[in-house]
């Protein structure tokens, strides 16, 4: 029997930040990964403390610094967010591919930050400095693992077969 892991299906951490939920794109940017045959596994709203924060964003400091740092964890906290567990083959970096360039003047036509993810005055004003990308994904498997844990118990993820899976299988 094959198991799913001999398949490359992976699970991965999406977070739809303040300005998806405050904008209501959370329904288009979820239809994208659908449409990638990526399956909703988990999914929750959070309002995100500075303890928090500071785990899930746990080596931004060390990586780019204080003031970016600081900005992201205050815009993540600046509204609620929504937290997806995705599952699917290659789901990790296939999640990567639609969301795009983290700089939105440097995602493509085409993925949900080069679509969607326009600033604005009011935005900054809220924000400072922060990026205002809309979501947040796993940056590889590694930290995949590390954020669907942090965000997700065991029993708040499900197992399911979707209709396309009953056809294939
Ligand atoms: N040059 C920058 N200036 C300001 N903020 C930045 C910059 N680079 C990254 N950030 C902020 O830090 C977050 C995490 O940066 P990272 O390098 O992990 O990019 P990412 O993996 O594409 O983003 P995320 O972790 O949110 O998915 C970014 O989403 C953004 O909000």
């Amino acid at each position: 029997m094959t198991d799913s892991s001999d398949l490359g299906v992976e699970r991965t951490l999406v977070v739809l930040k303040p300005d998806a939920v405050t904008r209501g794109l959370a329904g288009r940017i979820l239809t994208r990964f659908e449409d990638a045959n990526l399956k909703i596994v988990g999914v929750k709203m959070k309002q995100m403390d500075a303890d928090f924060a500071r785990k899930h964003y746990f080596d931004l400091e060390e990586r780019l610094g204080a003031e970016v740092y600081n900005s992201t964890a205050g815009f993540m906290q600046s509204n609620p967010v929504m937290a997806v567990v995705l599952e699917g083959v290659n789901a990790v970096t296939t999640v990567r591919k639609i969301i795009g360039a983290t700089l939105p003047s440097e995602a493509a036509p085409g993925t949900v930050r080069g679509d969607f993810a326009h600033q604005t005055k009011a935005s900054a004003d809220v924000s400072g400095k922060a990026v205002m990308n809309l979501v947040h994904a796993s940056g590889n498997v590694e930290e995949a693992k590390y954020e669907v844990n942090l965000w997700f118990g065991e029993d708040e993820q499900f197992d399911y077969e979707t209709a396309a899976e009953k056809l294939a299988y």
